[in-house]
């Protein structure tokens, strides 16, 4: 009763940013990512009936505390649809810098739902594994799939028609991702208190929640046709609006640091330039940069020369679930 999967994990292009149910993990609007090549997790699930607790071993580390309790809440979902009593010795590795404060919730809980599910016994389709991974942490159900995935909000209060369908796989087009890592360490808001905090109490979150379908009409209209200076345009576009939602909760609050707008500004003048580069910007200091293959190797010196960019870590587009 053992398994191995691997995920990567994937970067929101239309923002899942807002809860209505947070028990199962209900969105309060669809959201759009590509996953990335550059960042995975790679976890391995032995059910053991020997087994008094199930234990959870990342990145070599003995987890405890949250983490633990993530997990094991988790294949308590994946023990009851398959109606066994078995714990699991869990182990993942990341391929995922935590300094860069990518969501590595995105491909831990990916990769342990695909080698969990598969290891106590069951056979789950890709939307059932996505339903399935969504329980675990939100943007990860988008990471099923390669390439650009869109998240279905699902209009059911049991969740059964919220999970991840694909939009185009990894080979549809080679755009660029460069996850500028700054050296900025304090410990922001988790996406989920920010959430929570946003839906509750910010005046600007109706306007966020009013302004999705457009964006993702756009998005997909732009994917579709390979317009990158619409696709670009839509998702910085799209961060700026889910940010500016912070600003506006109570109390305040903001995810940027000082060089986050230094990065911010260099893709703006960068662009003024005439080379087509945008960001995007997540639950978190770092700024994602999305451009084209041709301008690599400018756009990672540029950024790379900038004070407090600590790592650049570059990305094309990454393969769904693997087994191994
Ligand atoms: O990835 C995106 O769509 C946008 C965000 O990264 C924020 F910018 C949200 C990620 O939230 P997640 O960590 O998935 O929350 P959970 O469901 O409470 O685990």
């Amino acid at each position: 009763m053992k398994a191995t999967a691997k995920a990567h994990t994937n970067i929101a292009l239309i923002k899942y940013w807002g809860k209505r149910n947070e028990a199962i993990i209900l969105p309060t609007n669809n959201s759009l990512s590509l996953t990335l090549d550059g960042y995975y997790t790679t976890t391995t699930v032995e059910f053991d009936e020997s087994l008094s607790q199930d234990q959870f071993i990342l990145d070599e580390q003995i987890a405890s505390g949250e983490q633990y309790n993530r997990v094991t809440a988790f294949l308590d979902i994946i023990r009851q649809m398959a109606g066994k009593q078995l714990f699991a010795n869990v182990t993942s590795v990341n391929e995922v810098p935590t300094a860069a404060g990518f969501a590595s919730s995105a491909s831990g809980f990916a990769a342990l739902a695909a080698a969990g599910s598969k290891a106590i016994g069951l056979h789950l389709s890709e939307k059932e594994l996505s339903r399935l991974t969504r329980r675990g942490s939100g943007s990860a159900c988008r990471s099923i799939y390669g390439g650009f995935a869109e998240w279905e909000m699902g209009m059911r209060e049991d969740g059964e028609d919220s999970y991840a369908i694909p939009i185009a796989p990894a080979n549809y087009w080679d755009i660029r991702v460069a996850a500028v890592v700054l050296s900025a360490t304090k410990k922001s808001v988790s996406s989920r208190a920010g959430m929570r905090r946003t839906v509750e109490t910010s005046p600007f979150f109706q306007g966020w929640l009013d302004s999705i379908s457009y964006d993702l009409a756009e998005i997909k209209q732009g994917i579709k046709a390979r317009d990158f200076q619409q696709v670009g345009e839509i998702a910085e576009a799209n961060c700026m609006k889910m940010h500016a939602t912070t600003l506006g909760a109570k109390p305040p609050f903001t995810y940027w640091h000082d060089t986050t707008l230094v990065v911010m500004q260099k893709v703006w003048e960068m662009r003024s330039q005439g080379i087509p580069v945008y960001f995007t910007i997540d639950a978190g200091p770092n700024v994602k940069v999305l451009y084209l293959p041709e301008h690599e190797a400018y756009i990672e010196q540029t950024l790379g020369e900038l004070q407090g960019v600590t790592d650049i870590r570059l990305s094309k587009p990454g393969q769904g679930i693997t087994y191994i």
